[in-house]
């Protein structure tokens, strides 16, 4: 059966006691689905992301999930959280097998059958049960992501906190691993955080741009990108001439192509000598930011 979860923040705020503002006025809804949470490093996405799992209280707003006042009493959020870190750190030198059945026990699923049930499925899920012998350091960088995912799913979680997932992976660990969590997320609430406009591209239906503890825009990552069609001007400029543009127009990119400088501009209609572009996120990510900077 698949049963929809929801998680809900309302007017979040959150003061560090330095008197910093991580978070400013937060509120969002989000549902079982992968959810791309965006911004750039100190945004504030580990603050949002600790708070949700009830690891620090906010200094005022609510959050529930599934109505469970989570800022009261974190207890069911933790008892149903998966989270998969960007890097474990060092593993002990323990095979995939043994290192699961000991974090199955820290989560507390104490029948041994139903330890060694979860830990097959997983491994199957995940493609490693034929590795299950092996030391999870000796993994390739998508097996031990990969691992990673099995430990976040065991005990049954109805949220997952993803944090920078495709770090270091090749192109075709990134594809399987994004199938993986893909396949996953129609029963559970997935939030990825990220500040790689690629990673929310290709996985998640929905997403939020946040910068400096605000959200500055949430929707569909399609539906964002047609907001700015017809809007996406490029043109191959002179390195002296970036500033003259930059002051006249809202210049979201600058890139060099074979040595010329190119820049990527919004503007409602086309400024002299650019040429039209398809948007794609990445424009929606960068002028976004660049209205709010
Ligand atoms: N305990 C704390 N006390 C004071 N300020 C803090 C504390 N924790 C984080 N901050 C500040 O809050 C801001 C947001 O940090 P946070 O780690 O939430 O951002 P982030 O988006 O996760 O960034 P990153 O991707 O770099 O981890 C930063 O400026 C950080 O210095």
């Amino acid at each position: 059966m698949n049963i929809m979860n929801t998680l809900k923040i309302d007017n979040l705020n959150l003061t560090y006691k330095n008197g910093y503002n991580a978070i400013n006025g937060i509120s969002l809804e989000i549902k079982n689905g992968m959810f791309g949470l965006l911004g750039p490093n100190g945004a504030g996405k580990s603050s949002l992301m600790k708070t949700i799992v009830g690891l620090q209280k906010p200094t005022s707003g609510s959050i529930t999930f599934n109505d469970i006042n989570v800022v009261e009493d974190a207890d069911y959020i933790k008892k149903n959280l998966g989270f998969l870190p960007q890097d474990f750190g060092v593993y002990p030198k323990v095979n995939a097998y043994d290192l699961l059945n000991h974090i199955a026990i820290l989560k507390g699923i104490n029948n041994k059958s139903e330890r060694q049930k979860q830990i097959q499925y997983l491994l199957e899920k995940v493609n490693l049960w034929n590795f299950r012998d092996k030391e999870v350091h000796t993994f390739s960088g998508g097996m031990k992501q990969r691992f990673g995912v099995a430990q976040a799913l065991l005990g049954d979680p109805k949220i997952i906190i993803v944090d920078e997932p495709t770090a270091g992976l090749d192109p075709e660990e990134r594809n399987r691993f994004n199938t993986l969590l893909s396949d996953i997320s129609s029963e559970v609430v997935v939030i990825l955080s990220t500040h790689l406009v690629e990673d929310v591209k290709n996985l998640c239906s929905e997403m939020t741009v946040m910068n400096r503890g605000r959200i500055l825009k949430t929707g569909k990552p399609k539906e964002l990108i047609k907001e700015l069609e017809g809007k996406i001007w490029s043109k191959s400029i002179a390195n002296e001439d970036l500033e003259m543009y930059q002051s006249n127009l809202n210049v979201i990119s600058q890139q060099l192509i074979e040595r010329q400088l190119q820049i990527t501009v919004v503007a409602p209609s086309q400024p002299e000598g650019f040429s039209p572009i398809n948007p794609i996120l990445e424009h929606v990510y960068f002028n976004v930011l660049s209205q709010n900077s």
